[in-house]
Formats: C-alpha cells, sequence, structure tokens
C-alpha cells in the first residue's frame, strides 16, 4: 500500500490528519512575506530533500492523526486572516475538508508545496517549490500563484527557468537560496536577479527574525 492510500484509509477523507505543529508567526518567505499568518504543519514527505529544513515532518507515523475541527478552531482563537499550510508535503492527503472550513470562516488559504501530488483542496494563494528529485505533475504548474525555486548550486538557475516555462503567466517568480548556502549563493542570485528582472528573490526572513 503506498503512502498516499494508506492515508486516506487512516485519516476518514481529510477530517483527520498527521499534524506536526501549528502557530502564529509571521510568514516569512515568498509573495506573502512578512504577513502575519497561522501555520498548519502536515507530517509525511517523500521527496527527501538533502537540505530540508523541515526534516522532523517526514515520517507521518510520528503524528497521530489529529481531528481537523479541532485545528481550525485552534486557528480561530487568533487574531490571523491567513493561514499557511505546509508540512512536510501536504499534497500527499485529501485537503478538502480542512480548507473549506477554514474557508467558512473567513480565512484566507495558503499552501506551501512541491507540487509532488495531484492537489486537492481550495486555496488562495499557492506557492509552488519545485524539487529535481521528484518534479511536480504537470497539472499543478496552471494552479501557481507564485514558484519559489531553492537555489543551492548554480546548476539551479537552469531548474528555476524549466519551472518558469511550465507555470501561468501571472505567476510571480522567486529564487530563494538554499539557507546554508547563502554566503556561497547570494552574490549570484542577486546578479541572476538583476540581469532576469522577471525574477524576484526571496530570503527567509523568518530566520533572521529568529521566530518559527
Ligand atoms: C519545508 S517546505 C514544506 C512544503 C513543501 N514540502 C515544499 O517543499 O514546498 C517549505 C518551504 O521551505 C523551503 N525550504 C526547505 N528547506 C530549505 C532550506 N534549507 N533553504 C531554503 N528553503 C528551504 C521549501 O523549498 C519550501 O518552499
Ligand atoms: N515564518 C515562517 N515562514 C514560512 N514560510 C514557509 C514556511 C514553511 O516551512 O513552509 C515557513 C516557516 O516555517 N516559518
Ligand atoms: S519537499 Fe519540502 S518538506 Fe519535503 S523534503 Fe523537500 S523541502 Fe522538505
Ligand atoms: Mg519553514
Amino acid at each position: 500500500m503506498n503512502l498516499q492510500q494508506n492515508n486516506e484509509d487512516l485519516l476518514d477523507g481529510g477530517r483527520r490528519l498527521p499534524l506536526v505543529e501549528d502557530f502564529y508567526t509571521i510568514q516569512g518567505e515568498g509573495f506573502h512575506t512578512g504577513k502575519p499568518a497561522y501555520f498548519i504543519r502536515l507530517g509525511g514527505c517523500d521527496v527527501g530533500c538533502r537540505w530540508c529544513d523541515a526534516k522532523m515532518t517526514w515520517n507521518p507515523k510520528l503524528f497521530p492523526p489529529t481531528e481537523v475541527d479541532t485545528i481550525v478552531e485552534r486557528a480561530c482563537s487568533y487574531p490571523a486572516q491567513a493561514i499557511v499550510i505546509t508540512g512536510g508535503e501536504p499534497s500527499l492527503y485529501p485537503l478538502d475538508y480542512l480548507t473549506d472550513a477554514l474557508a467558512k470562516k473567513g480565512l484566507q488559504i495558503f499552501l506551501e508545496t512541491s507540487g509532488a501530488h495531484e492537489l486537492s483542496g481550495h486555496f488562495d494563494w499557492i506557492c509552488l517549490s519545485p524539487k529535481k528529485q521528484q518534479p511536480p505533475v504537470p497539472s499543478v504548474f496552471p494552479k501557481a500563484d507564485e514558484l519559489k525555486v531553492i537555489i543551492e548550486t548554480p546548476g539551479d538557475f537552469a531548474w528555476a527557468e524549466e519551472n518558469a516555462a511550465k507555470v501561468g503567466e501571472r505567476c510571480r517568480l522567486y529564487l530563494q537560496p538554499e539557507w546554508s548556502r547563502y554566503d556561497g549563493m547570494i552574490e549570484a542570485i542577486v546578479e541572476y536577479a538583476k540581469g532576469n528582472p522577471q525574477w524576484n528573490i526571496s530570503v527567509q526572513t523568518h530566520k533572521y527574525m529568529r521566530i518559527p
């Protein structure tokens, strides 16, 4: 049984989800940088980025299914107007129940995804961060509001362009330095954006602010 099938049986069609953590913070990356947002981080990822800063999320068995109604109720006890669903890889799960419940509360719903699996659910903003070892499924590209490509080596600029050619015309384009390679890569990233101004730069500002 694959990971996705296993999830659908265990999780009652998305009424329960494997929750790693939920917390109120400031969106640190990409288009919505600086916006207060409540984060819902789901466990489980089968993409396996070497430099992933959320490796503790990878094994979904460590995160028992949590009632989505409880998660939504907790989110509503904060003044947040925006919710970021992240992980782990949220596209592993049926997200309609969660996003319907959040939308009923009038909250804006943002998604962080590698696009490795077909998406379910309804989102006000989708940030697609494609990964070479498991590229996005084709159906995700036209849904992306924001393409955020992690730059670890000079070869990643070509990967960024490959993905930019697949997203819609209005999709915002971001280059984001891999955190541990920041010093080595930031100069090249700045020069690349200056020469190719369709690209903007995203840095992980929450790590400078020392907030989650
Ligand atoms: C932890 S991932 C979870 C969502 C989804 N699995 C994904 O990769 O988009 C959230 C965001 O952090 C980025 N990210 C993870 N580790 C990073 C690192 N070391 N440096 C820069 N960005 C990183 C990912 O590319 C993604 O955009
Ligand atoms: N503050 C903050 N902003 C973020 N933007 C995307 C994040 C993620 O892990 O998905 C993240 C995160 O972990 N913290
Ligand atoms: S896809 Fe996202 S959560 Fe999964 S390993 Fe890569 S950065 Fe980490
Ligand atoms: Mg993060």
